[in-house]
């Protein structure tokens, strides 16, 4: 059943909005340990919404990123890889006061276990201006995909909310990807009003359940998840899914009805990235009009296969890549192994 019915004249699948910035992971021989002592760092291209537009471009999307990078070669680096990858950067700008792109080192202390130390002071990405929300690129588009972070300074948060705007006066829809990061926002109130904003315009929202406390907490704080579902089904969301880690997640469909999934077990690299796997295989199974067990199942698989590998972007799979993943594990461990 699609729950989401997009306009399939329209050239572009699906536009991200918000955070791309650059990664720095210990190397793949690095092992185990604090940050202070690995010696070699591999560089890759960083942020939630730039993996996604990666990850669904991967599996055969049509992708444009609207964002801001810094005016050098970092900048330079991003985009030369999002047009390898085959993502459209027309809508891609240089900052002009010396704004940088964020720079994450990611600490692999074991496989439970790991943390981000962010740069991101005069962060280019929150550059994203209102100048920068061209109306005709959104109409172009099924979809805009619009990432939390882009909403927790001026001017990004209101370009953010130019974009939703335009978004729904043109009929794309609007995947809301809460994506709560805390560096850059000033206090719970702002997250809560900014992103409730967002999520009742919004046809699907993905989120964890902190994600969703923190939206609710100037409405109705403590909220169960089925609660949560219905209070966003009331205005625009058709689904809704809440994440609950290593527990697996849940989507909720306007018509009542919910579907459960849980991780893949894997030996685990990170503990990043795979809310990101997890977006670009579910959002593309949405696109295909499968059911929706199937599209979290192929972003359950996903997410595993991205908290294993050593970044959040290069090794982003192929949907070949997913569905061999896939089938190998549950020859592994049996047929039903995620489904709830
Ligand atoms: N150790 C793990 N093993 C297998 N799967 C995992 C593991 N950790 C996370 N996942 C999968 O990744 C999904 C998303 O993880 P999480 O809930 O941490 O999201 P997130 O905070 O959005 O992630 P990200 O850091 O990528 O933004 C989980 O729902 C789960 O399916
Ligand atoms: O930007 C972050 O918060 C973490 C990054 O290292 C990573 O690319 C990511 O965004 C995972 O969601």
């Amino acid at each position: 059943m699609r729950y989401v019915e997009f306009d399939e004249t329209r050239p572009m699948d699906l536009i991200l909005l918000g955070r791309v910035a650059i990664d720095f992971n210990p190397s793949e021989d690095e092992p185990f340990g604090p940050l202070e002592n690995v010696r070699t760092f591999k560089k890759y291209v960083g942020g939630s919404p730039a993996n996604i537009a990666v990850g669904v471009t991967r599996h055969g999307l049509k992708a444009g990123f609207l964002g801001k990078v810094s005016d050098d070669k970092f900048g330079k680096f991003v985009v030369d890889f999002f047009n390898k990858e085959g993502i459209d950067t027309s809508h891609i700008t240089k900052c002009t006061n010396g704004e940088k792109l964020g720079l994450t080192f990611t600490e692999m202390l074991s496989e439970k276990e790991s943390s981000i130390l962010m740069y991101r002071n005069c962060i280019a990405d929150l550059q994203l201006s209102v100048d920068d929300i061209d109306e005709d690129y959104i109409k172009q588009s099924k979809a805009i995909l619009i990432s939390g972070t882009a909403l927790a300074e001026s001017p990004s948060r209101e370009a953010a909310l130019k974009a939703v705007m335009l978004a729904k006066k043109n009929d794309t829809k609007i995947i809301f990807d809460i994506d709560y990061r805390e560096y850059n926002w000033k206090s719970e109130d702002e997250i809560s009003i900014y992103y409730s904003m967002v999520a009742r315009e919004a046809d699907i929202i993905m989120g964890s359940r902190e994600e969703f406390d923190l939206t609710e907490k100037l409405i109705q704080p403590g909220r169960t998840d089925e609660e949560t579902a219905a209070a966003w089904h009331a205005y625009n969301a058709k689904i809704v899914v809440i994440k609950h880690g290593m527990k697996g997640s849940t989507a909720y469909t306007i018509d009542g009805q919910n579907f459960s999934i849980k991780p893949f077990p894997v030996n685990a690299r990170k503990g990043f990235g795979g809310g990101d796997g997890y977006g670009s295989a579910f959002l593309y199974g949405i696109y295909q009009g499968w059911e929706v067990i199937d599209c979290l199942e192929f972003g359950s698989a996903e997410a595993s296969m991205m908290v294993r590998s050593n970044s959040c972007s290069e090794e982003l799979p192929n949907p070949q890549q997913v569905k061999d993943f896939i089938k190998e594990t549950k020859e592994k461990y049996g047929e039903m192994i995620a489904r709830v």
